[in-house]
């Protein structure tokens, strides 16, 4: 919007919100849609950033038919008004297409390791199938498609309830609640900050690279460090507490971007440390925020207006 372009948000609010954009709301270039993709959709674009789907595993476990439906269905209809419109289309794909890799760092050309019928499939395997859709799409309709592998990325206005590592670490510290860490936490992750993954996901959809790409921050630590990283920028004396392994858990995970970095001259630039205290900033925010907002309804005030009668 503000390189000029008019943009359309279409979301049903199922893990967004309606905060989130509530600052452009009025603004000429902008418009939202209260709409579920797993319907179809009649409008008229020049370029679609595909982002539907829950992507937070307690999210996306909660209803995984729906989860599956918004990947499969979801991406057919968005596929065909790309087609209809003569759209390019960014689907964003994920890292968890590797599953548990056995190959470290992921590179682009691995072709993974996902359990079909885990408690993750209808993620890993939804986002799958959406990549073959658009090369079906691509090869059959001659429809411009961009695909990004994104990892781990954290940043402001995720939500409270967002169930993900970083998110549950910072407001756990923040009120001086134990850590959870799921197993030893010897498990690794590679976090890259918000707006690094907006550059790269609009770098990719200008350029002309319609095979995948992985956008990530290539950092890697244990959750463990990471917990203990997060304690320490929050000054908190919070404990860690060591709970059951979560099902199918990748056990390492690390993005491999010299394809990113070669094909769009795109690389993170946004330091672990700094991202943090962006996000620690913004949940403290919403901490205060929340206390001061309990939405207990206030009674209406009694209007009396001269010379007219109420009638209830
Ligand atoms: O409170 C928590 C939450 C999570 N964890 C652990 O932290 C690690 C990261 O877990 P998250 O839930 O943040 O995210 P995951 O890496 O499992 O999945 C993510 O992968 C990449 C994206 O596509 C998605 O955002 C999401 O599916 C896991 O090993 C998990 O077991 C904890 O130890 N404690």
């Amino acid at each position: 919007m503000m390189d000029g372009h008019e943009v359309t948000v279409v979301d049903n609010f199922f893990t967004g919100r309606k905060r989130n954009v509530e600052h452009w709301i009025g603004h000429e270039n902008f418009e939202l849609i209260n709409h579920d993709v797993v319907e179809p959709l009649y409008i008229e674009v020049d370029q679609i950033y595909h982002l539907a789907s829950p992507a937070s595993p307690p999210s996306y476990m909660y209803n995984p038919i729906k989860t599956l439906k918004t990947n499969t269905i979801g991406t057919l209809n968005v596929l065909g008004l790309a087609k209809r419109v003569g759209a390019r289309l960014l689907l964003a794909s994920t890292s968890e297409v590797y599953g548990d890799p056995e190959v470290h760092p992921q590179t682009e050309d691995y072709w993974g390791h996902v359990n079909p019928i885990g408690p993750r499939a209808c993620y890993d395997e939804g986002k799958r199938v959406a990549e073959t859709m658009c090369y079906a799409y691509m090869k059959q309709e001659g429809v411009e498609v961009r695909v990004a592998r994104i990892f781990n990325t954290f940043g402001p206005r995720m939500h409270m309830n967002d169930g993900r590592v970083v998110s549950n670490f910072i407001l756990q510290a923040l009120q001086g609640e134990p850590l959870t860490v799921y197993g030893s936490g010897s498990q690794t992750r590679a976090f890259q900050y918000v707006s690094d993954l907006v550059n790269g996901l609009v770098a990719l959809m200008n350029s002309n690279v319609s095979s995948p790409v992985n956008l990530g921050n290539p950092e890697e630590h244990t959750i463990l460090e990471f917990a203990q990283l997060i304690k320490n920028l929050v000054g908190s004396g919070s404990e860690i507490q060591f709970l059951s392994e979560a099902q199918d858990d990748p056990q390492k995970r690390k993005p491999d971007i010299k394809k990113a970095k070669l094909m769009l001259g795109w690389e993170p630039v946004v330091p672990l440390e700094e991202g943090l205290n962006k996000a620690i900033h913004y949940f403290r925010k919403e901490l205060e925020y929340q206390a001061n907002n309990q939405y207990i309804p206030k009674p209406k005030p009694a209007r009396i207006k001269k010379g007219r009668t109420r009638h209830n």
